[in-house]
């Protein structure tokens, strides 16, 4: 294993409000930083100005965002004149800056057992079997008004509960594997110690988090809890005792991982995690967002299949164009918004930004950038991976203790259900300013608007 980089010096503190730059004054290349600030800024702003033009809504995205039928896609509205006041919620925005490393100790309850045994390859690799998918074209009828607000509350609930890979596909898929898959926890020899992680897959939901997951944990120097721990969200109170509990057993030289994809657009986990870790580093799976919230319509769908259609509820008034980016699976994908809040805690630097769609074609190419983002050497390579004709997906070829190959569950790579085309085409064009401030914070252009098709 390469030795682990030393960590970067802390982020600077968040940059202090500035005027508007004057018009062309970002061509002109000012520095990268107040650029990035510039930009994020004018995202929040931005998002203001939509929130004020469509009314009522959620507390984090209170409203909807307009978008007229057939207007052109443009740019975010540039920054607002003085007068206007800051927005009441900025998405992500830490209420205060990076606190010091907490007292762990101090607030730590006695360890109990994980909640799941960290199985190995739950919901990871398992045979390759046929289909790799639900159903064909979903053609669905509109709820009547009435039911739909029902439906739509009920699908927003459960929304915040929702596991990314769910208990059932976990436990689906311990049963479809046996116990003694590779990898992970459960394998991990008696000896060694068991670590607060070093790295975490902090998103995004339906990026492809469960593929990367699986193939690092390949790697020998790395060990990874299979199911997703949500520390950071939902069981902070348990304390980091109870988190390194969860791990896995590592010895020197190994690197301790874990994926949990809502981190991504949890307000309060930035800060947590910097305050367990500082020099942690991060890696973020994204994916073209239309395409992500299909996916993740598609998981909820097979859960509940009563729920509103994708074009009732990607809507807040159709008619009008208004997307509902109160909406999770619209939400989630606004990735300029949430990044903002992680860049108060963690520098560029710190974080990896992967292609789920280059998971897809080349994941020995995007492996190659993880195992190097890592510190480790490149042990992950091609010789891993197949193309799964049955499954339509790369699947592992031979995991460390077995020579069948393995493909991703059904879980993932599920059907999409055909989703109006206009529907997709509004969608674009409202993600559209959203992606361009995304590859400017991130210096990476993932192409999302040069893709046709939804898939
Ligand atoms: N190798 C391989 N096999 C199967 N699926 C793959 C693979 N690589 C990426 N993907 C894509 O991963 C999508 C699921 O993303 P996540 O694992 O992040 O989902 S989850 O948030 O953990 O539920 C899943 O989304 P859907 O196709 O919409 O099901 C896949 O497109």
């Amino acid at each position: 294993m390469a030795p682990w980089p030393a960590p970067p010096p802390p982020p600077p503190p968040p940059p202090p409000l500035a005027a508007p730059p004057p018009p062309g004054a970002l061509a002109k290349g000012p520095p990268a930083r107040k650029l990035l600030f510039m930009c994020t800024l004018s995202l929040s702003v931005t998002y203001l100005c939509y929130s004020l033009l469509g009314g009522s809504g959620s507390l984090q995205f209170p409203l909807a965002l307009q978008e007229p039928p057939g207007a052109a896609a443009e740019p975010p509205p540039s920054l607002p004149p003085p007068s206007l006041p800051p927005p009441p919620v900025r998405l992500g925005a830490p209420s205060q800056p990076p606190a010091p490393r907490p007292d762990n100790a101090s607030r730590v309850e006695p360890p109990e057992p994980p909640e799941q045994p960290a199985a190995p390859g739950a919901d990871g690799w398992g045979l390759a079997s046929g289909g790799g998918g639900a159903g064909g074209a979903w053609l669905r009828t509109p709820p009547a008004p009435s039911e739909m607000g029902t439906a739509q509350s009920a699908l927003l609930e459960r929304d915040a509960q929702e596991s990314s890979t769910t208990d059932e596909e976990l436990s689906g898929r311990r049963a479809a594997n046996g116990s003694s898959e590779r990898g992970g926890a459960a394998s991990t020899p008696d000896y060694g110690e068991k670590k607060l992680p070093q790295a975490l897959i902090i998103g995004v939901k339906k990026g492809g988090t469960r593929a990367l997951l699986e193939a690092i944990r390949v790697h020998p120097d790395v060990r990874a809890v299979g199911v997703e721990p949500h520390f950071f969200d939902r069981n902070y109170e348990k304390g980091l005792e109870w988190y390194r509990n969860v791990m896995p057993k590592t010895v020197d030289g190994q690197i301790t991982m874990e994926k949990t994809p809502s981190y991504f657009v949890t307000n309060e986990a930035p800060k947590r995690i910097h305050s367990m870790a500082k020099d942690i580093k991060l890696i973020v799976v994204v994916r073209n967002p239309v395409t992500r919230a299909i996916s993740d319509y598609t998981q909820t769908l097979s859960k509940k299949p009563e729920i509103p259609t994708f074009e009732v509820l990607a809507f807040k008034n159709r008619t009008l164009g208004l997307i509902d980016a109160s909406w999770s699976a619209i939400r989630i994908g606004i990735y300029a918004l949430h990044l903002e809040s992680w860049l108060q805690y963690f520098p560029l630097s710190q974080i990896l930004f992967v292609s789920g769609e280059r998971l897809i074609v080349d994941p020995a190419g995007e492996m190659a950038k993880v195992q190097d983002f890592l510190g480790l050497t490149r042990v992950v390579t091609e010789k891993h991976f197949y193309f799964n004709k049955t499954k339509g997906f790369p699947c592992l070829k031979k995991p460390e203790d077995s020579s069948a190959p393995r493909c991703l569950g059904k879980s993932k790579g599920r059907t999409h259900p055909r989703i109006d085309p206009d529907v997709i085409h509004r969608l674009r064009k409202f993600y559209k300013p959203f992606n361009m401030m995304f590859y400017q914070m991130t210096g990476q252009d993932f192409q999302w608007e040069q893709e046709e098709g939804d898939k």
